[in-house]
């Protein structure tokens, strides 16, 4: 859904890219401890500080992969790093959000199920040979929603906030559906 704002984001990171001439793996290893500061943020109501820390982590995930592209640096093992630590983030975000009470249990589970399950679906159809990078709630839509809702939550009444992950839940099983889906086309 987003995959067609790379060209400009990528225009936008060149000259920073340029400047941190580092191996990529370093800056996605830092991401996933940003997410747990996240999580920290969520687990003590800090909304704000849950918000701010899913950007700057989000912001660290498109500058590993700009860095990597610009310096001649990328590497399946840093393809392999940067969606493993994607999961890492994405779980302990929820987990954080569970803590802080923000959602029923029940709905925090599903919330990570659905986010795992949505990246596994594009693994294994990648493991068969097909792009698998469609679906409305890919990792950066749902960042982007997860911020909003905090947003909205710090702004307003966090129950807010619980909808908006209820959304993001349903958002996430549409999108393994549709991606069970384009599969299916690709293979049969
Ligand atoms: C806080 C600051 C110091 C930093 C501030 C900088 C700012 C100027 C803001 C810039 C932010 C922006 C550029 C970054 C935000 C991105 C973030 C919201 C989400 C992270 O996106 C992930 C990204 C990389 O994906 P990647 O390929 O590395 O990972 C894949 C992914 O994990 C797949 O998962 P899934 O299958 O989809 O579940 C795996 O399957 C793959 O294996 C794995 O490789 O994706 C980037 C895609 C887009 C091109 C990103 C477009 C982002 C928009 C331009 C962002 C606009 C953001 C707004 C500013 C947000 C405002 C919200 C507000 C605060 C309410
Ligand atoms: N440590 C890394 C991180 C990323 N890459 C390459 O970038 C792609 C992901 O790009 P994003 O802009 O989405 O982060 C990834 O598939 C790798 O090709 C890398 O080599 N090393
Ligand atoms: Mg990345
Ligand atoms: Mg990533």
């Amino acid at each position: 859904m987003l995959e067609s704002l790379r060209p400009l984001l990528t225009k936008i990171l060149n000259p920073l890219a340029r400047n941190l001439n580092i191996n990529p793996n370093i800056v996605t290893v830092i991401s996933p401890f940003i997410a747990i500061l996240a999580a920290y943020g969520f687990a003590n109501h800090l909304l704000l500080l849950g918000c701010v820390a899913i950007l700057l982590s989000g912001f660290l995930d498109v500058v590993d992969g700009a860095v990597a592209r610009y310096h001649n640096r990328s590497s399946k093992f840093g393809a392999f790093l940067d969606s493993t630590m994607d999961r890492f983030a994405d779980a302990i975000i929820y987990i954080g959000i569970i803590f802080g009470g923000y959602c029923d249990w029940f709905i925090g589970v599903l919330a990570i199920h659905s986010a795992i399950t949505v990246s596994y679906v594009r693994a294994r159809a990648e493991s068969q040979g097909v792009d698998c990078s469609v679906g409305i709630a890919e990792r950066a839509v749902r960042m982007i929603i997860l911020m909003v809702g905090a947003l909205i939550g710090h702004f307003t009444q966090p129950i807010y906030f619980t909808y908006v992950i209820i959304i993001l839940v349903i958002l996430s099983y549409i999108t393994v559906g549709q991606r069970i889906y384009h599969v299916w086309k690709a293979l049969k």
